[in-house]
């Protein structure tokens, strides 16, 4: 095994903190009843209002430690801590977009969006003023009363991050939300997510293996090994907000666009020969 990862934080920057992962090792069995960790010994800090992307190939552990965070896995081995606390269950202080929109069939695109609200005790009014608002920031008003089945991948996966706003997240999770959708929705999605987050001012975690995206979204992105996982880079993205379409023409872009692709190279293919890594 490699050696541990960095310690704590310092003390100065750990009252900013949000998510604190520290030496997660997470197993799963495999058939024969052995155990295998899917990521070894992970650490990293979230820091308030940061952006922060999981980037890795396909089977490093990118959606098991979001999965950590968000209360659906717990650890081997290490902690994994929201705001100060250990994390023992889901709870209404993140939300979670997964690929697929997962929205209620029979709901109209306000009922979805008021659900949580409505679930957590706010009355008929107040979640239905909690879900308009939302509506209107992800541009779906003229569609609030339209069922998901008529919706785009897109616009459903849209009604899907206002959902998992609705209860006012300090933290949002997002397993590779656009990761079904065509390159030209894909774009769009992304700078309406950090126009979104703009307003909001969430602290996101954000699962991808498009580099592109990690880079353009992102304040730092957390490059992962192939499997068992750990994070080999930690790559602050130094660009300046807002950003949108065009900052992937910039100069500094590429830099940190070739430096993630590199690395990601370098783990896919140790992930394809099934070499440990180093
Ligand atoms: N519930 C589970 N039971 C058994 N093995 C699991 C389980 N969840 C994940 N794994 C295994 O853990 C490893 C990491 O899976 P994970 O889904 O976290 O990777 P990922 O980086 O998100 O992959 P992808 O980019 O393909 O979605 C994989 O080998 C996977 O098969």
């Amino acid at each position: 095994m490699a050696p541990a990862q960095p310690g704590p934080a310092p003390l100065a920057r750990r009252a900013e903190i949000e998510i604190e992962v520290r030496d997660v090792t997470i197993a799963f069995e495999r058939d024969g009843g052995q155990f295998v960790p899917a990521v070894d010994r992970v650490s990293f800090d979230v820091r308030r209002g940061e952006f922060i992307c999981l980037l890795g190939p396909s089977g490093c552990g990118k959606s098991t430690i979001l999965n950590s965070v968000a209360g659906f896995e717990h650890p081997f081995a290490g902690e994994v801590r929201v705001a100060g606390r250990d994390v023992t269950g889901p709870g209404p202080d993140r939300g979670v977009v997964f690929q697929q929109p997962c929205l209620f069939p029979w709901k109209s695109v306000r009922a979805n969006v008021a659900h949580g609200p409505r679930m957590a005790g706010k009355s008929r009014a107040e979640a239905g003023a909690i879900a308009d608002t939302l509506i209107e920031m992800i541009g779906l008003t003229r569609f609030a009363s339209a069922l998901p089945h008529t919706l785009s991948g897109g616009m459903q996966q849209r009604v899907a991050i206002a959902r998992a706003m609705a209860n006012k997240p300090n933290i949002l999770l997002m397993d590779e939300p656009f990761g079904a959708l065509d390159a030209q929705t894909r774009s769009i999605m992304q700078e309406s997510l950090l126009q979104l987050w703009s307003q909001v001012g969430a602290t996101i975690l954000f699962v991808t293996h498009d580099i592109d995206e990690a880079v353009l979204l992102a304040d730092r992105v957390l490059v992962m090994s192939a499997g068992p996982g750990r994070i080999i880079r930690d790559v602050t993205v130094d660009l300046p907000r807002p950003r949108s379409l065009d900052t992937t023409l910039n100069a500094r872009f590429q830099e940190l666009r070739k430096e993630c692709l590199d690395l990601i190279r370098q783990q896919s293919i140790k992930a394809f020969e099934g070499t440990p890594h180093v």
